[in-house]
């Protein structure tokens, strides 16, 4: 039994749709489908998730909003009439779209705009579950309502333990199950969505709750490529990672796979493969608990920007108790995770995602650091990217991280941050974002164009 996501590009024209359905039909064990919103049918183009955005902030800043409903109706039209389906359902979902904005009156913003991006994949579902109707293919729409049951605000979006309960029961279903990607319901029926992306965590999840014996995830590429094919030229393709390696893989930068989706098939050990819609011929990458060795130490490179640094020293930080808490303590009230902590004898840095933060955040932190802690020096630093070298064989390898730094100071930058995994499965560089790019092709020419066993 199979669980398929298909992603915003799967289902982004008649035409991809169409190509699904033929994946499903083409395999009698492919009985739980979920689905993204529309997708880029271009480059160019706009995610209809991006458009439902738009249309939130619009209501939510009570501005007028017609004709951003009509452009996110349009794209489900054109769908309906590639697909030769009755024109009532762009009607539905319409009147599904009016009726969100008038609920807006009454509820918050998160909520607004919660309610009308998870409309995306809810309409989509609907009209992809008509259309394999449509075609002889028993199916029914399923909605998040009958059991993916979320955690309450503010904790970041997770599934919590009664979802896999409440929806274990659907794989006894005869019909193929159609279930919208992206959100779920609090016990007390509040919509919530997951982080962008996120439909890859409702696969997962629907694939650990119905027991599956693989998840495939479809998307616009062959296979996991050992870096991104947008930036490093023709890389190697991966044809088999670890759960570990995905994950810090995923973790910074490798956007096919969200790194939150591979928890509930980790616990379950059901494999995942990454298909490609547009050739599912294809074998694809299959991310499983052990895989079999490779010559090559470094399985993949990753890397993403929107990192900050905030540094602390103190004379004799090591011998204080308490030191690390306190500063953390004082993050934590500011509502702002951290990624690494690399440190020395009298000082310390906290590396932090960007997003979190804001000046008069950053002015409250550093005067409780400089207060509270009474440090020597504090300050934050932004503008930072973060390069990740993964492999499990990385650790059976002496000289790499020498590799690694050696390539990198070939590029001219300078590394600000080093941190090595207790795991020895990643090594993390944090950069000046400029040399982002340049640092990825080195390292992967370091690591992959020559035989470095
Ligand atoms: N290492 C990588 N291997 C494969 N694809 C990658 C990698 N890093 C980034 N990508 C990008 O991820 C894209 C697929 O993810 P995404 O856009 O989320 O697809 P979907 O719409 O199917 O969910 C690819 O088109 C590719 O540009
Ligand atoms: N549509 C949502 C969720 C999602 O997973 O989309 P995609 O499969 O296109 O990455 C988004 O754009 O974030």
């Amino acid at each position: 039994m199979k669980v398929c996501k298909f992603g915003g590009t799967s289902v982004a024209s008649a035409e991809q749709i169409k190509k699904v359905a033929n994946i499903i039909k083409s395999d009698a064990t492919r009985r739980f489908v979920v689905v993204s919103a529309p997708g880029k049918r271009t480059s160019e183009d706009i995610k209809v998730t991006d458009l439902l955005i738009e249309l939130a902030n619009a209501v939510i800043q009570k501005q007028p909003f017609d004709e951003k409903i009509a452009k996110v109706v349009s794209r489900y039209e054109d769908n309906a009439i590639g697909l030769g389906l009755d024109h009532e359902i762009c009607e539905i979902i319409e009147l599904d779209l009016k009726a969100r904005c008038e609920a807006a009156l009454k509820q918050n913003d998160d909520a607004i705009m919660d309610s009308l991006k998870a409309s995306g994949e809810d309409n989509n579902a609907k009209m992809i579950a008509a259309y394999f109707n449509s075609i002889g293919m028993l199916t029914r729409y399923v909605s998040p309502k009958e059991g993916l049951v979320v955690n309450d605000a503010p904790e970041r979006t997770m599934a919590i333990a009664e979802a896999y309960e409440e929806l274990s029961s659907l794989k006894d279903s005869q019909e193929i199950i159609l279930f919208p990607g992206f959100f779920g319901y609090t016990k007390s029926g509040q919509l919530r969505t997951f982080d962008r992306g996120g439909s890859d965590i409702t696969g997962a999840i629907l694939s650990a709750a119905v027991g599956a014996d693989l998840y495939e995830n479809f998307t616009d590429v062959d296979c996991v490529f050992s870096a991104n094919p947008k930036v490093v030229n023709n890389p190697a393709e991966i044809v088999e990672i670890t759960y570990r390696e995905m994950r810090e893989l995923s973790y910074a930068g490798f956007s096919v796979f969200h790194d939150e989706a591979l928890m509930p098939v980790v616990k379950q050990g059901i494999p995942v493969n990454i298909k490609n819609t547009n050739n599912p011929q294809a074998p694809g990458t299959r991310i499983v608990s052990k895989r079999v060795e490779s010559k090559r130490p470094v399985t993949g490179i990753s890397a993403d920007s929107g990192f900050s640094i905030l540094y602390v020293s103190k004379y004799l930080m090591n011998r204080e108790i308490g030191f690390g808490r306190k500063l953390l303590q004082i993050l934590e009230e500011e509502n702002i995770s951290y990624e690494h902590t690399p440190s020395g004898l009298d000082d310390i840095s906290v590396i932090i995602r960007s997003f979190q933060l804001d000046d008069a955040k950053e002015e409250r932190i550093l005067q409780r650091v400089e207060n509270e802690l009474q440090a020597d020096d504090v300050n934050f630093r932004h503008g930072f990217s973060m390069i990740v070298v993964v492999g499990e064989g990385m650790k059976y390898k002496t000289g790499l991280a020498a590799s690694a730094t050696a390539a990198i100071s070939r590029t001219g930058a300078n590394i600000e941050m080093i941190n090595q995994g207790s795991s020895e499965v990643s090594l993390s560089f944090g950069v000046l974002e400029k040399y982002e790019n340049v640092i990825l092709k080195e390292l992967y020419s370091e690591f992959f164009s020559a035989i470095t066993v």
